[in-house]
C-alpha cells in the first residue's frame, strides 16, 4: 500500500511508517501534481542527485588534497624544529669548546705543561666530535695518538666529564652487547641524527617523520627478507655511569603512598646517597612531617620540568596506571627509565637495589605525538604545540548528542567517516585501557603498531584496525559537521576541535623505558591476568558426559 504523508495546518507530519524528508518531499509532490508533470520532475531529481554525487566527489578530493598538504606541512615544520634545536646544540657546543680552549691558552705556563696537554687533547676529541657531527669534516687527530687512545682517555675520565652524546652505534655495541641499550641512548634527543636514531634503528626499525623515512630497504638472501629484531627480543638497560638522581612521583591524596614515599626517600639516601626530586606538593608533605627531609629537590616552574631528563637519571612511581601516565607526560622529549610501584610494594628494596647495579629488563613503550591543526589557523606552521600520549588520543563527541562525524586518513589516503560516538587512536601499551574497552584487540606492548578502534560505531560493519607504527592519521571534523568533536589525551586535557579541524597523529620518537619486573611478555601477561583478569573461567568439572 502506497504511504502518503498528510499537511495539516502547514505542519507535515509522517505516518506510522516514518519516511525521510526526501521521501516526504517526493510524496507531497506525487499527490499534488499529475503523473507526467511529476515524471519530469524525478528526471530533474535524477539529473540533481548524479550532480550532488559529482560535487561530493569532487569535495572529497579536495579534502583528500587537503589532508595530504597539511600532513605534509606538519612534517616539514617539524623537522624544521628538529634540525633547529640540533644546530642549536652544536652551537652551544661549539661555543664551550672555544671557551675551553681560551681557557687553556690563558692558563698555558712551564708550570702547569702536563695539565694543559691533557685539557688540549680533550678539547680536540670534543671538537673532533663536534665536527663529526655538524658535517662529517675529516678527522683531525695530533699525529702519534690514536682515536682510540681518545676514547680510553675519556672512559678513564668518565665519573667528571659530560656524557658525549654523540657516542657512535659501535661504541654503544661495544658497552651493551647485543640486546641492550645504554642508559644515555634514552635520554637522547628526537633529533634523527642523533643517537635515538640509533636506538631506534637497532631495536625497532622505527621509521621516522618523513615520506624518505618510512621506507626500509630490505635484502632478500637466501630466499630470506630478515624481520625487524625489535619486536623479537627482550631490551635490558645498562647504567653508563651509576644513577645518581632519582626523581619520586606519587599519586596524589593516597595516605599509604605518602607513607611509602617517605620511607623510600629515606632508604636512598641513607643507603644508595641518592640525589632526590619530588613535586612541589610532595616535598612540603615530607617536611611537614620532618625536618630530615631537607635535603630533598623540587621545582619552582615549568621552565625547570622541561629540563628534568637533563638532571633526573631515573624515575620512580608510586601509584597505578595514572601515575605512569602522569609521568610520561611530564617530558615533552626524551623520558629517563621508568620504574613503576605498585602501592604493595613491599620489595622495593630489593627492586630498586637490583635496578641500580642494573643491567635492567625494559618494556620500550611508544609514544603517539598529536597535533591539533586549526582551519582558522593563519598558515599551515601556526599549529599548536604537539601533545605526547602513552595510551591514547580519544576523539569524541564531548557533551554533544549528535553523532560525531569523523573523516579519517592514512598517509593521505582515505581510511573512513567514523559515524558513532568517536574514534581512540591507540599505542599498543593502550591497548589494555580505553581502546580494550570499545571492544580494540590486547596486544603486547612491544608489538610495533597504531590501534584505531571507534567508539560505539553507528554500522554493522565496523572493526577495529591495527596500523602499522609508521604510518601518519589524520582525523578531521568535516565542514558540514553538525557539532564540534572533542580530543583528549591520556583521559586528560579536552581540546575542542571546531569543523575543518584536524588532528595529526604518528608515532612519537621518544619511547618510555620502563622497568620490568621479569620480562616484558611475563609482565604483560601477568597485568592481563592480574589487573583485567582476563579469560577467568570456572574450570570445568571432572564428572560428567564424556566422549566415548
Ligand atoms: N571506558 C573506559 O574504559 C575508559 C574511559 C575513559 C578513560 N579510560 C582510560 O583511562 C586512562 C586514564 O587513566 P587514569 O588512571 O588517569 O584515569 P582513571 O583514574 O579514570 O582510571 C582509568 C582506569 O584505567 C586503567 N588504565 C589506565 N591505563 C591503562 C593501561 N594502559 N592498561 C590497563 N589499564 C589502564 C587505570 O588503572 C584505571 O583503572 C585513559 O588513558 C583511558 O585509557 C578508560
Ligand atoms: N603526581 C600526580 N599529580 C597529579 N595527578 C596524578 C599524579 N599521579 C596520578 N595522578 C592522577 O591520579 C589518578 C589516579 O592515579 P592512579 O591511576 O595512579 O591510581 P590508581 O590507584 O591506580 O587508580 P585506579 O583506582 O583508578 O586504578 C589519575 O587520574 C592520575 O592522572
Amino acid at each position: 500500500m502506497e504511504n502518503y504523508i498528510c499537511c495539516i495546518h502547514g505542519r507535515i507530519k509522517a505516518p506510522r511508517n516514518s519516511l525521510a524528508p526526501e521521501a516526504c518531499q517526493l510524496m507531497l509532490c506525487k499527490k499534488l501534481f499529475s503523473n507526467h508533470l511529476f515524471l519530469g520532475i524525478e528526471d530533474n531529481l535524477i539529473e540533481f542527485s548524479e550532480a550532488m554525487r559529482t560535487v561530493a566527489k569532487a569535495l572529497r578530493r579536495a579534502a583528500e588534497g587537503k589532508a595530504s598538504a597539511q600532513a605534509e606541512a606538519a612534517e616539514w615544520k617539524r623537522k624544521f624544529e628538529l634540525e633547529r634545536a640540533r644546530n642549536l646544540q652544536l652551537e652551544q657546543k661549539g661555543n664551550k669548546i672555544c671557551a675551553k680552549l681560551q681557557n687553556c691558552w690563558a692558563r698555558a705556563s712551564p708550570d702547569n705543561a702536563m695539565g694543559i696537554i691533557r685539557l688540549f687533547l680533550q678539547c680536540l676529541v670534543c671538537w673532533d666530535i663536534w665536527k663529526e657531527q655538524s658535517g662529517g669534516v675529516s678527522e683531525v687527530l695530533p699525529s702519534g695518538v690514536s682515536n682510540g687512545d681518545f676514547y680510553n682517555e675519556r672512559a678513564d675520565n668518565s665519573a667528571d666529564q659530560p656524557v658525549l652524546l654523540n657516542q657512535t652505534c659501535e661504541q654503544s655495541e661495544v658497552c651493551c652487547g647485543e640486546n641492550g641499550i645504554c642508559s644515555h641512548e634514552v635520554l637522547r634527543d628526537g633529533d634523527p641524527d642523533s643517537g635515538l636514531d640509533v636506538v631506534q634503528n637497532r631495536f625497532m626499525r622505527k621509521v621516522i617523520t618523513t615520506d624518505q623515512r618510512k621506507h626500509d630497504i630490505v635484502s632478500f638472501e637466501k630466499g630470506n627478507i630478515t624481520a625487524a629484531e625489535r619486536s623479537s627480543k627482550q631490551i635490558s638497560l645498562k647504567w653508563e655511569s651509576q644513577p645518581q638522581t632519582v626523581l619520586i612521583l606519587t599519586k596524589p591524596n593516597s595516605p599509604s603512598v605518602r607513607i611509602l614515599c617517605a620511607e623510600m626517600v629515606r632508604w636512598l639516601k641513607d643507603h644508595k646517597e641518592l640525589n632526590i626530586v619530588v613535586e612541589p606538593r610532595v616535598r612540603v608533605e615530607l617536611l611537614t612531617d620532618s625536618m630530615y627531609y631537607n635535603f630533598v629537590q623540587t621545582w619552582k616552574d615549568d621552565k625547570e620540568v622541561l629540563l628534568l631528563h637533563e638532571k633526573v637519571d631515573l624515575v620512580v612511581t608510586l601509584g597505578g596506571d595514572g601515575t605512569v601516565l602522569w609521568a610520561a607526560s611530564m617530558f615533552k622529549g626524551p623520558v629517563p627509565p621508568l620504574v613503576p610501584f605498585s602501592l604493595d610494594s613491599e620489595h622495593y628494596k630489593e627492586t630498586l637495589d637490583s635496578i641500580l647495579r642494573g643491567p635492567v629488563s625494559i618494556t620500550l613503550r611508544h609514544r603517539l605525538q598529536c597535533h591539533v591543526i586549526r582551519e582558522a589557523a593563519k598558515n599551515e606552521y601556526e599549529t599548536e604545540e604537539p601533545i605526547l600520549v602513552l595510551n591514547e588520543v580519544t576523539i569524541d563527541r564531548g557533551i554533544s548528542s549528535f553523532l560525531t562525524n569523523l573523516e579519517c586518513y592514512c598517509d593521505n589516503s582515505f581510511v573512513t567517516c567514523v559515524q558513532g560516538d568517536g574514534l581512540i587512536l591507540s599505542t599498543t601499551s593502550g591497548s589494555t585501557a580505553y581502546s580494550l574497552a570499545a571492544g580494540g584487540s590486547m596486544v603486547h606492548p612491544q608489538v610495533p603498531g597504531i590501534l584505531f578502534t571507534p567508539i560505539c560505531p553507528h554500522s554493522l560493519s565496523f572493526r577495529p584496525l591495527i596500523l602499522p607504527e609508521h604510518t601518519t592519521l589524520r582525523v578531521q571534523v568535516p565542514f558540514n559537521s553538525r557539532s564540534h568533536a572533542w580530543a583528549s589525551f591520556d583521559g586528560k586535557d579536552r581540546k575542542m576541535l571546531a569543523p575543518g579541524d584536524a588532528l595529526v597523529c604518528s608515532m612519537a620518537p621518544w619511547p618510555v623505558a620502563t622497568a620490568c619486573q621479569g620480562d616484558s611478555t611475563s609482565d604483560f601477561l601477568r597485568s592481563i591476568h592480574e589487573g583485567l583478569h582476563w579469560n577467568l573461567r570456572k574450570t570445568q568439572s571432572f564428572d560428567g558426559p564424556r566422549d566415548t
